[in-house]
């Protein structure tokens, strides 16, 4: 049997990143696997998936906002004409399974499937659950899950605890160091300072950072910033153009895993993806945890690693008048950067990704059997 798989959703890097690492997966398990992604028009996954060598489809769907815009009008006609689209792809495309990573575009294509009896597989990157995941997840035959406790928000039944799939490029860096510190021009014998607010930035840790930055540099540290795309111009205006003094600010990282490779201490924000990643690489880490989330979702996420001493918390109200001062402290101090080490290493899940590509292959395979 030639498999056909759906992956739909994104939005964000958060979405994006695991949806691509099942495909990678299920490609590694089987050649032959045919995958379409479906995305929302306009979105940063109709960019990043091409790159990642598959095709993808668009609908005209977006987010409703929590106040009340002229854009909220637009809603419900965007939703019946995604409803609409997501039928037809399903129709020509003909999936044996259709996997929801989250984000706009997997509401209608999972609800079409689902409607249309075509077996579902949610994958569930954060310690909560949105109402779109909550509704599909009644009729999902599996739910992965990278967190405790999720039959809160699903039948316990359908849950597989497999932790999040993370690229594989992630893995094994130690063999990416040389190539990252000439990428970088940095000197391996200095520490190396990686700051990163997730896929889009954050404006806290911008301005952090903008507070602190000779003061850092001053201690010998070296420095990549990256301040999302949104906020580049105006941090690289100011900031830029002192690599020689050992600071880069940039919009986005691409190759991430050489920037893991060579950092020796990480702030970030505490995105699902950002965390399950961090856990992999082993990096001593300090979370700044968005408090503008759905549930304040993200200092759940933190919370998972500061509880088990693998991460430092500083929270978001505080960072702007003492991160800079964490930072020093974590880089001078090397008994406490092995420490986090150890016990961010503890929680990874390397094998998340083929684990979810297992499960997916099973349901498409179980639920063909039943009906030919
Ligand atoms: C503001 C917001 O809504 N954030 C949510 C979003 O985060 P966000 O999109 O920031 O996602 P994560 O922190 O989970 O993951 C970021 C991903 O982007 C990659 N990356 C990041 C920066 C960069 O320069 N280059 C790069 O490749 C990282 O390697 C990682 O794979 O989705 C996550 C997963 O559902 C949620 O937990 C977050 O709360």
């Amino acid at each position: 049997m030639k498999l056909k798989v759906i992956i739909s959703g994104g939005g964000t890097g958060g979405h994006i990143y695991p949806a691509i690492a099942i495909a990678n997966a299920l490609k590694a398990s089987d050649k032959n696997i045919d995958i379409l992604f479906v995305g929302a028009e306009g979105r940063m996954e109709m960019d990043k998936v091409p790159e990642a060598g598959y095709e993808i489809v668009g609908l005209p769907i977006s987010g409703i906002q929590r106040r009340l815009t002229l854009e909220n009008l637009k809603f419900p006609i965007k939703l019946i004409k995604s409803l609409w689209k997501a039928g037809d792809i399903i129709s020509e495309f003909k999936p044996n399974v259709v996997i929801g990573v989250g984000g706009y575009a997997s509401g209608p294509i999972m609800w079409r499937a689902q409607n249309r009896r075509i077996p579902t597989v949610i994958q569930e990157q954060n310690g909560y659950a949105g109402l779109t995941n909550k509704i599909l997840g009644g009729k999902a035959e599996k739910i992965c899950v990278a967190y405790p406790n999720m039959e809160y928000y699903f039948p316990k039944n359908s849950i597989e605890f497999t932790g999040n799939p993370v690229r594989q490029d992630i893995i094994d860096l130690s063999s990416k160091k040389d190539e990252g510190y000439q990428q970088w021009g940095f000197n391996p014998d200095k520490p190396v300072l990686f700051v990163f607010g997730g896929s889009l930035g954050a404006l806290t840790l911008n301005e952090s950072m903008a507070n602190g930055i000779d003061k850092l540099l001053e201690s010998g540290i070296q420095i990549i910033w990256q301040t999302g795309k949104y906020y580049f111009d105006k941090y690289h205006s100011q900031f830029g153009g002192r690599e020689k003094e050992g600071l880069h600010v940039v919009a986005f990282i691409k190759e991430m895993e050489k920037v893991y490779a060579i950092s020796n201490v990480v702030v970030g924000r505490s995105g699902a993806l950002s965390i399950s990643e961090l856990c992999l690489a082993g990096l001593p880490t300090i979370l700044v945890p968005s408090p503008n989330v759905a549930e304040d979702h993200q200092t759940k996420n933190a919370m998972a690693l500061v509880n088990e001493k693998a991460a430092v918390l500083v929270k978001d109200v505080d960072a702007r008048t003492i991160l800079i001062d964490e930072i020093l402290s974590l880089i001078n101090n090397k008994e406490k950067q092995t420490s986090l080490s150890e016990s961010i290493l503890n929680l990874g899940k390397p094998n998340a990704a083929n684990d979810i590509a297992q499960k997916v292959i099973e349901v498409a395979e179980k639920h063909y059997k039943k009906n030919n």
